[in-house]
């Protein structure tokens, strides 16, 4: 049956019944307006845009973009970014994700992009495809009563100054503000134009779309240094307001802006809890506050999936902080990025190249993918039967090669 269904990248004129298509696999509202279709042909990127046809109907949707990924260090790779994965329910487990998957890696890989990435709506979809979770994402919720700072606080100490601004200087300094955190951060992506359009109402995908606050910081010198969108609930009980300010983002140049804004957050009047939205397992937040223990952990779990598609130039991209050279084997199912490799790390940079000589580590791509920003140790893997040694030691080498002093973070959902 599923050979009748035709998978193949569809046309401007398909995007209605596609995006019927992707709204039904996300259980949204199915229809949308003619406006709404208008919208997102924003993103309509001929020959990216896959979709699975039984007859004239759509029952497929598969997105993917250019992206750029940073790596440990501050090199950016070219990424295959996947998005808008849905199979309707009509037509599930056919083989129609793992047919549209095939053509969009294989594409990816003919045109050089080192590495896919995608945020995983559920854990055990995309591992078979050589993806592996590589960023962990972290949710606090913080009592503001709690954190111990000084209730009359009105304004950065360090001089510089916080500034309510309005959507259009969003998009005039978010942009180069988020170029400058992203290539420092391991682990960020790039952003398009269409990202601050839509968080800022340009441009509506949605109907219910709701304008949140937006904050800039400044250091005393006037730059532009961090920025924060946020909401707020609308709680109070009786006659007490308990609101809750929940962050959608928060972008720091320095640690003396994310400081300013976290207490800038903490210290709004009615506003007694603050989610801080997805942040980094790194982020200092609580340690910005007197007593940390006021930001509790509400979530904990995995972020970017990345699929690597070339190991050499994702291995030669980092940095490395120690010397040492290793034989990995790389298993690839999928016959895409396999292969030995000999990887030699010194003066903070590391040559990977094929080699027939014997392999120290048996790593799976998908395992590679999840220790190349850092975020897991190889080690672990070892000790959970994911990784093989064929020389005793070679997964702590491989650690003291590849772990970071900081985790990476990915602060986007696309
Ligand atoms: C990046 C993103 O867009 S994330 C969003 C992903 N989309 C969703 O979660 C929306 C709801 N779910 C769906 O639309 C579909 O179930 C999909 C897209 C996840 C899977 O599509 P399908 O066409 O059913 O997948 P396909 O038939 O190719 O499955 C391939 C294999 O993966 C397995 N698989 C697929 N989805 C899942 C899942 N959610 N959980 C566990 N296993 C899964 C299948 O059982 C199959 O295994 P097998 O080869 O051992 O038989």
């Amino acid at each position: 049956m599923t050979d009748a269904v035709e998978v193949r990248p569809i046309t401007a004129a398909e995007l209605a019944d596609w995006h019927r298509a992707l709204n039904t696999g996300f259980l949204q509202q199915p229809s949308l307006t003619d406006d709404q279709i208008e919208a997102r042909r924003r993103q309509f990127v001929p020959g990216r845009l896959l979709g699975a046809f039984d007859g004239s109907r759509c029952v497929a949707t598969f997105r993917s973009f250019d992206q750029e990924l940073t790596t440990v260090g501050g090199t950016a790779v070219p990424a295959d970014a996947i998005s808008n994965v849905t199979v309707s329910p009509t037509h599930r487990r056919r083989g129609l994700l793992t047919r549209m998957m095939s053509q969009d890696l294989a594409a990816a890989k003919e045109r050089g992009d080192v590495v896919a990435t995608l945020i995983a709506a559920e854990y055990r979809i995309y591992g078979r495809y050589g993806f592996g979770p590589a960023t962990t994402l972290t949710e606090w919720t913080v009592e503001v009563g709690r954190t111990g700072l000084d209730p009359r606080w009105s304004a950065p100490e360090d001089g510089g100054r916080i500034d309510l601004i309005d959507a259009e200087d969003v998009r005039k300094y978010g942009p180069e503000l988020h170029e400058r955190v992203r290539r420092g951060t391991p682990g960020a992506v790039s952003r398009h134009e269409l990202w601050w359009q839509l968080r800022t109402g340009a441009v509506r995908f949605e109907s219910d779309w709701t304008e949140p606050f937006h904050a800039a910081y400044r250091s005393p010198d006037g730059e532009v240094q961090g920025m924060v969108a946020y909401t707020a609930d609308g709680t109070w009980h009786g006659k007490q307001p308990e609101e809750t300010a929940t962050v959608k983002w928060l972008l720091g140049a320095t640690p003396a802006a994310e400081r300013a804004l976290w207490h800038y957050l903490c210290s709004i009047d009615w506003v007694t809890r603050v989610k801080s939205g997805w942040r980094s397992p790194d982020d200092l937040l609580p340690h910005y506050l007197p007593d940390p223990r006021a930001a509790r952990i509400t979530t904990q779990a995995d972020w970017l999936w990345v699929r690597i598609l070339d190991v050499v130039r994702a291995l030669e991209a980092r940095t490395y902080d120690a010397e040492g050279a290793l034989v990995l084997e790389v298993t690839d199912p999928q016959g895409l990025a396999g292969g030995r490799f000999r990887l030699d790390a010194a003066g903070g940079r590391a040559s990977c190249t094929p080699t027939t000589d014997a392999p120290e580590l048996i790593i799976g791509i998908a395992e590679l993918a999840t220790v190349w920003l850092g975020d897991q140790s190889v080690t672990r893997l070892h000790t959970l039967g994911r990784v093989r040694e064929t020389r005793v030691g070679a997964a702590q080498e491989a650690d003291a090669l590849l772990r970071t002093s900081g985790r990476p973070w990915c602060p986007d959902l696309f």
